[in-house]
């Protein structure tokens, strides 16, 4: 029996955790998860799954649940309560599911109690692979991908040495706004945004998608994930979401990880790792049915956001947190309909045009830098 502790529980990646935890009850057990504000998930997972300990970000939540189920099991507050859901002790996993750098510090504390992590939350590796990356290694701990590209080039990575890899092929949707101009772009509006042509994922994500601001988080996380230099990862559009991402080797052979759009599946791969188990909710491929795949190259013009994460994760120290902070910023100020959608990527250049760079930024500095970026791209508004 393996013990998960989701961060995140609400959410896309937490609900579908809690799937694969309910459909394998002899393998799984949910010992602790947490919500933002979300009080009838959280009383939904308490009544399915009976974890030991809730964490709620909200605090009128908080006070809810509290006075619902305090003395019956630990329900625990905040910032604090995070880490406590990613330290408890009955805990063997813990899947990093909350949306922002909120997950960072939680991660690096489940970690340092020598958690294994299922990592989702792509923003922890982007503003502190550094940190997050030789914590693992220093305690051991594997870091096992959630995201579905990187999922797939772990899955293709299994049994090859890492010396003959030749490069990294994330391949990238287009998002919601693939087929339209960028002159079109200046009048979308955030329902439309919202829709994604292939997933069904939380707010966050699916903006970052339509922007490629995703695909450029996901390089800087297969450079920390996999061990390879900017220059080796590459992006290809693929429209259909069928091929994961793919491994090119020395000799030109190239592996790739196929199936259905279905998250269940790397999310229960990380948890079953390094066995497979079936999963008859999620739908097998049919190749034949589907008939035609697409590729093309990406346009760094189109998708500038793409171009900012390659020049700040090859520039590095502590270009990836202002990325991080201002996209965070502009993307909430955009969903809350504050600014348009092409605000969000002028927004993020100019918090990156304005920071002076530091190098190899530690845990303090990196929070600092979070902070100061967050506090200029708000002003931006007023
Ligand atoms: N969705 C997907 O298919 C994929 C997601 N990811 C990554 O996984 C992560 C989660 O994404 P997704 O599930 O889509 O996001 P969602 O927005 O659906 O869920 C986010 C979760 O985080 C909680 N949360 C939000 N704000 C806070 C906060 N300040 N403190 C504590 N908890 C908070 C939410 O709680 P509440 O609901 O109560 O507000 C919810 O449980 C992201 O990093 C994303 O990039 C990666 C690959 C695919
Ligand atoms: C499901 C998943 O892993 C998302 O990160 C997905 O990759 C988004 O798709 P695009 O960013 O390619 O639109
Ligand atoms: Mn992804």
């Amino acid at each position: 029996m393996k013990y998960i502790s989701i961060l995140g529980a609400s959410g896309s990646i937490g609900t579908q955790t809690l799937d694969v935890i309910r459909a394998h009850p002899d393998k799984f057990r949910l010992a602790a998860a947490s919500v933002g504000k979300n009080v009838e998930a959280a009383r939904r997972l308490i009544a399915e799954f009976s974890p030991r300990l809730v964490a709620v970000a909200d605090r009128g939540a908080y006070e809810t649940l509290y006075s619902e189920y305090g003395g019956r099991l630990a329900i625990v507050y905040g910032e604090e309560g995070l880490v406590e859901a990613a330290v408890c002790s009955e805990a063997d996993i813990v899947v990093t599911a909350v949306v922002g750098s909120i997950g960072l510090v939680p991660t690096l504390k489940a970690i340092e109690a020598g958690k294994t992590i299922a990592l989702a939350n792509k923003e922890t590796l982007v503003v502190a692979g550094h940190l997050v990356t030789a914590a693992a290694e220093k305690h051991n701990v594997p870091l096992l991908p959630v995201d579905s590209e990187h999922s797939a080039i772990f899955q293709c990575l299994q049994g090859e040495k890492h010396e003959h890899v030749e490069k990294l092929i994330l391949t990238a949707s287009g998002g919601s706004f693939r087929d339209k101009t960028r002159e079109e772009l200046a009048h979308v509006t955030v329902e439309e945004a919202l829709c994604h042509p292939n997933w069904s994922m939380g707010a966050k994500i699916t903006i970052d998608s339509a922007t490629m601001m995703n695909k450029g988080f996901e390089v800087i996380e297969a450079h920390w994930l996999f061990r390879l230099p900017y220059e080796r990862i590459e992006v290809v559009l693929h429209r259909e979401s069928v091929i994961h991402s793919l491994v090119e080797f020395r000799d030109t052979s190239v592996l790739a990880q196929l199936g259905t759009p279905d998250m269940r599946v790397p999310i229960q791969y990380a948890l079953t790792y390094p066995e497979r188990l079936p999963l008859s909710v999620a739908k097998p491929l049919n190749l034949a049915t589907l008939g035609t795949l697409h590729f093309a190259p990406v346009d760094f013009d189109r998708y500038r956001c793409l171009r900012f994460a390659y020049e700040a994760g090859k520039r590095g120290g502590s270009l990836p947190v202002v990325l991080n902070a201002a996209n965070e910023e502009a993307v909430a100020a955009f969903l809350a309909g504050r600014i348009p959608f092409l605000a969000i990527e002028e927004w993020i250049e100019r918090a990156l045009e304005r920071h002076r760079l530091v190098s190899d930024p530690q845990l303090e500095e990196i929070r600092e830098i979070d902070a100061d970026t967050r506090a200029y791209v708000r002003s931006l508004l007023s």
